[in-house]
């Protein structure tokens, strides 16, 4: 695979710490810097997020633990229609990307963890009986990313030159889930990837700092480049609904991923999106008069249902109307 290894400087790096803490002027200038991320590379780290390192560390290790287990007992939580449970190695294909077409199947496995919402009509997750410790973990690192993301809600706003509050109500009860990626050591074929090229579906993606190498992003000028690791920081990427939401106006970039090293690769992306009936139509500073709505109108969860469709393979039966992208 093609890669320039010397891009540090390409995926920005933003301190949050000072916006997260109040300092006068901190939320504008954070702002006015993601804005310009968003527009020009679609990427960045985070610094001073608040997540603490132990349970980051510790979400890793049940991610290890869980796919360690023999393949019968991952099989009993096969993943459903709600994208909840065990998803198989090979069981996925990228087909919603126009970026890279006639994709292998994945060279991953992965657990879904849906949010728990009390009192709301969500199927519950499927967990391993056996593994309580893997269960308190992954439910804990949902709510702090769930929290982080949330915190992070009015920076965009800002961003957007919309009132600081603007997401937070569209926000409340987040679609949002967590994927506890294995990507077993491999050499790729033509067309194979541990990930294949894909852009996200989320508002945004939470990726926390992965001690093995393997994600590369996809520049503007269409050359891969690795995503160094930073320590103590997160990859955050801009998804195709908030790309929607602000009419092609923050990029949501292309990515994929792999595992040439000799262990074992684990990834453990959390994606926030809105409520599932939010309604992604173009935000009133991203349209003017030659600057149209470029995308049909759809909630989240319509689009959604789409995206499933196009790549999981047993949800490839139920498709809606595909968007027009
Ligand atoms: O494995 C990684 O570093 C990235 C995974 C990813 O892009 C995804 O799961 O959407
Ligand atoms: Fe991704």
């Amino acid at each position: 695979m093609s890669s320039r290894t010397d891009t540090a400087a390409a995926i920005p790096v933003l301190d949050l710490g000072p916006a997260f803490a109040g300092i006068p002027g901190a939320l504008e200038e954070t702002a006015a810097k993601l804005r310009h991320i968003n527009e020009t590379v679609g990427f960045l780290y985070i610094a001073n997020h608040g997540v603490p390192a132990d349970l980051i560390e510790a979400t890793f290790a049940q991610t290890a633990r869980f796919h360690a287990q023999p393949l019968e007992r991952k099989l009993a939580l096969k993943v459903d229609a709600n994208m909840q449970g065990y998803l198989p190695m090979r069981g996925s294909t990228t087909r919603s990307s126009t970026i890279a077409q006639g994709n292998k199947p994945n060279e991953n496995e992965a657990f879904f963890v849906k949010r728990e919402t009390p009192g709301a009509e969500t199927s519950p997750n499927r967990w391993p009986e056996d593994l309580p410790e893997f269960r308190a973990t992954a439910l804990a690192y949902f709510g702090a990313l769930e929290a982080l993301a949330k915190r992070m809600l009015p920076i965009y706003a800002r961003a957007l030159d919309l009132p600081a509050d603007y997401f937070d109500a569209l926000c409340n009860q987040p679609f949002s889930s967590l994927r506890l990626t294995h990507y077993p050591s491999a050499s790729y074929s033509a067309n194979e990837y541990g990930i294949a090229p894909h852009t996200d579906s989320s508002f945004i993606t939470l990726l926390a700092q992965n001690k093995v190498p393997g994600l590369q992003i996809r520049t503007q000028e269409g050359e891969w480049i690795d995503a160094p690791v930073i320590e103590d920081t997160f990859v955050v990427n801009t998804g195709d609904v908030l790309h929607r939401w602000t009419n092609g106006r923050f990029l949501s970039t292309a990515h994929r991923a792999f595992n040439t090293t000799p262990t074992p690769r684990y990834a453990i992306p959390y994606f926030f999106h809105p409520n599932p009936d939010t309604l992604i139509k173009a935000l009133p500073t991203c349209v003017d008069a030659n600057n149209p709505p470029r995308f049909p109108e759809q909630t989240v969860a319509e689009y959604m249902a789409w995206f499933r469709g196009q790549n999981y393979d047993h949800l490839r039966k139920a498709q809606p109307p595909a968007a027009a992208e």
